[in-house]
């Protein structure tokens, strides 16, 4: 990107996700040279849980880093810097001494917290928890599930409480095996997803660390997005290397996708969707259900977002294809899709765990409605991919009731993640929302951003002014909906959300 760097500065990224791990190699031009993928098993115990094996996990991440590395034909003393994305809130406990993890980690998509969160809710505490953490009670985020894993796993709270206990979302147990367990950092938009940090000072929250019984001894050190978190063990990658940026994925493809100015938007549709409008150094709060999070934080500044979390995107094609087995290929939808029937009004309320923004309804549950004995698979997959774009109108409509100026947030609104792949998708998107939807040229956005963070740091790569030069446009969608088709859809949509919601008196 600046001509005077070698052409030996390159950045290594992991992208450590729901349901594959990626590694990409960058060089000093921001250009992507190699790229390995990995995907693992999901692990259903029970109804609503969701685990990963965290030795899997560790086993992805350092066979895409070497593939990565080995397809690039580099060695680690071509890399500047190490950055890490990583799917948020998912929590792992583990052992100081050992590095051995006390427990699966337990998924973000987990519900199995529930009853902790109705206990929370009834108590009383959700207004001193929004005030503080920017986030709603709910049993997506880590800190009732670090309380479940010290009450359940035997014997963990004691040695918790003797300081032999590590916790960590993903990024720390990352950085942690990397570095041999000499480094316990979090990176501030990760610890602003645990319900245990007061995002208006990065810090963790004394109150909230009492009302959740969390041994102080067990929390990361909160750290810069772009700073130092220490170097591999040099018998890792073949050579230490530098750890110099950590975001949770969502916060680094909002970096990815040059989201910097306040009023920009980027949404991401992979296992779930999550949407991200930047609102600057100010930390606004949302009076429609939507979560305050923290972007990203530099020397020491906070940058803020409002965000909507989807808990199911990809997952309900997923489900279609893997679940049903009605499709081969998840590409396949949009071709159904294309052909179905447009007399029919199908709708998918796709609540497999429970119901995220704006509802938070975690025992809310998933349905079909309007079928009929002339529906095929066809109908069913197109309401599928439309149930995607209605959430997001949801979550829209509660960004633009939040916002001062409701214009500039209709100027830019970017795309990313494997479903945006779907055209059918993107187009019904944009005539949902009755506004343009950019797609980039470049997809991995999350990698993207991570490793943008980690070069900057280096000084591998510019200012934000000058990366978002970068940024290219694949395809641009069109709004192209008729007002009546559209309104009245979308009402059927919230006809269908209402059936979904768990009753007021259970
Ligand atoms: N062409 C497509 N049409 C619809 N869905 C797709 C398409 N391609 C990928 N997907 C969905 O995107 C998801 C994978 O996206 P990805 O960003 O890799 O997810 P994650 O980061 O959550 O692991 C899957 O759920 C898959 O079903
Ligand atoms: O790994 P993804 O892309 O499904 O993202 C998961 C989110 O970070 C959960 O909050």
């Amino acid at each position: 990107m600046t001509a005077s760097h070698p052409a030996h500065a390159h950045v290594l990224v992991i992208d450590q996700g729901t349901t594959s791990t990626r590694a990409i190699v960058f060089d000093h031009h921001m250009h992507p040279v190699a790229q390995a993928q990995e995907e693992f098993p999901q692990i259903y115990a029970q109804p609503g849980w969701v685990e990963h094996n965290p030795e899997t996990l560790w086993a992805t991440v350092l066979g895409t880093a070497r593939a990565a590395l080995q397809k690039a034909g580099l060695a680690a003393s071509d890399i500047a810097a190490l950055g890490i994305a990583n799917q948020r809130e998912t929590t792992l406990i583990w052992e100081r001494s050992s590095g051995r993890p006390i427990h699966n980690a337990i998924v973000w998509q987990d519900r199995r917290t529930a009853s902790i969160c109705d206990r929370l809710e009834r108590d009383g505490h959700a207004e001193l928890i929004a005030e503080r953490t920017g986030l709603r009670i709910d049993p997506y985020f880590s800190g009732t599930k670090i309380s479940w894993m010290l009450d359940q796993v035997p014997g963990a709270r004691a040695r918790a409480e003797r300081g032999e206990l590590a916790f960590g979302t993903v990024d720390s147990f990352l950085i942690w095996r990397l570095t041999g367990g000499r480094v316990h950092a979090i990176d501030a938009t990760n610890a602003s997803r645990t319900l245990l940090c007061d995002i208006r000072s990065g810090t963790w929250d004394p109150d909230l660390v009492r009302l959740l019984d969390i041994p102080v001894s067990l929390l990361p050190e909160i750290r810069d997005s772009a700073g130092s978190f220490g170097e591999t063990l040099p018998e890792l990658l073949g050579g230490a290397i530098a750890i110099r940026g950590v975001a949770g994925d969502q916060q680094a493809a909002l970096i990815g996708q040059c989201c910097f100015s306040p009023g920009t938007i980027k949404a991401t549709y992979g296992t779930g969707g999550f949407i991200l409008l930047n609102t600057g150094t100010e930390l606004k709060r949302s009076k429609h259900r939507l979560l305050s999070t923290i972007a990203w934080q530099r020397n020491g500044v906070r940058h803020y977002a409002l965000e909507g979390s989807i808990f199911s995107a990809g997952a309900a094609v997923q489900w279609l294809r893997d679940g049903l087995g009605l499709v081969e290929s998840s590409a396949e939808t949009g071709r159904l899709a294309e052909a179905a029937d447009p007399a029919q009004t199908l709708y998918l309320v796709p609540a497999f765990t429970g119901l995220g923004a704006p509802h938070w309804d975690s025992r809310a549950q998933a349905l079909i409605t309007g079928i009929t004995r002339g529906t095929t698979k066809k109908e069913l997959a197109r309401a599928t991919l439309e149930s995607v774009g209605f959430q997001t109108r949801d979550l829209l409509a509660a960004m633009l009731a939040d916002d001062d100026e409701p214009d500039r947030t209709r100027s830019v609104f970017r795309v990313d993640g494997g479903m945006s792949a779907s055209n059918w998708t993107m187009q019904f998107l944009a005539d949902t929302l009755d506004m343009p939807i950019d797609r980039p040229a470049f997809r991995e956005t999350t990698a993207m951003g991570a490793g943008y963070l980690a070069g900057l740091d280096a000084g591998v790569y510019p200012e934000p002014e000058i990366f978002e030069r970068q940024w290219k446009l694949d395809r641009r969608f069109m709004p192209n909906a008729v007002p009546e088709d559209r309104d009245r859809r979308y009402r059927g949509w919230q006809r269908a959300v209402k059936l979904a919601l768990t009753p007021q008196d259970e």
